[in-house]
């Protein structure tokens, strides 16, 4: 049973489509990364799927019961102390469901009373993991959560969401340009069309995440830049649409 459907999905801002005929699905459990250059539409993607903007065509079916998202920036609220920050989705306080999420994102106990001024990068995306981790959903939308980060860094990030997707059961659409972080985080890899319209294909990295060795990654991820035409455009970037 597919916990998320999009069916036919175009958009447009003010008049100007972005996206058409984007038709994709993803399953209980599955972490589906998504992949394309920058300015290709993935973001608005993430945003249509969970309900934040209305696309102008298409359907979209969510029989999950509850999601969270995470960005590219942490989102903290900086008046609010860490465990404020993560119990912010649950509708009464709760320290040990907040202690709880805060461990598996690697968070410490005494990181718990500090406040997002306080906290490195890094740290602060624990906490935005941990906000979403806590009221337990059965999906999660990633929209380039790592991308900020340096390399070691999401490295330990995407074991930490590896291990969580494990434990928790959720399943995910995850954006990101980095071919990487999709074989290594992914069941399953969608790359967008270039310019937004449909998906242009689909690659099943061989075995499950959390059990691809580095050099097999990296060797798949020369594979997919170099002989694969599917990839051919991943790192393509329309800088006309970039501010
Ligand atoms: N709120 C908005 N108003 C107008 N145009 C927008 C808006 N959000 C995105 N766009 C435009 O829509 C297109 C797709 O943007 P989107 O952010 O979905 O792409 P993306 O693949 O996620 O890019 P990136 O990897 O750079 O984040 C781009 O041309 C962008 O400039």
């Amino acid at each position: 049973m597919m916990q998320l459907d999009l069916h036919g999905i175009g958009h447009s801002y003010f008049g100007r489509s972005v996206l058409t005929g984007i038709t994709l699905a993803v399953a209980a459990g599955e972490v589906v990364a998504l992949v394309g250059p920058s300015g290709s539409g993935k973001s608005t993607i993430a945003h249509i799927a969970a309900g934040l903007i209305d696309p102008s065509e298409g359907r979209v079916q969510r029989r999950y019961s509850r999601h969270a998202m995470v960005f590219q920036e942490p989102r903290l609220m900086p008046w609010a102390s860490v465990a404020r920050n993560i119990g912010y989705p649950l509708r009464r306080r709760d320290p040990a469901r907040v202690t709880a999420a805060a461990q598996r994102a690697g968070l410490l106990p005494e990181d718990l009373d500090r406040y997002p001024v306080e906290l490195s990068g890094g740290m602060r995306q624990r906490v935005a993991i941990a906000r979403a981790l806590v009221a337990e959903p059965d999906f999660i939308y990633f929209d380039e959560p790592f991308t900020a980060l340096d390399v070691a860094l999401k490295r330990r990030m995407q074991d930490l969401v590896i291990a969580a997707a494990q434990a928790a059961r959720f399943a995910a659409l995850f954006i990101t340009h980095d071919l990487m972080e999709a074989i290594r985080i992914s069941h399953r890899i969608l790359v967008l069309d270039a310019r937004g319209h449909g998906i242009a294909g689909a690659r099943v990295p061989p075995g499950v995440p959390g059990t691809r060795g580095e050099s097999a990654i990296f060797a798949l991820r020369q594979h997919y830049l170099h002989e694969d035409p599917l990839f051919a455009h991943i790192h393509d970037i329309d800088e006309r649409a970039r501010p």
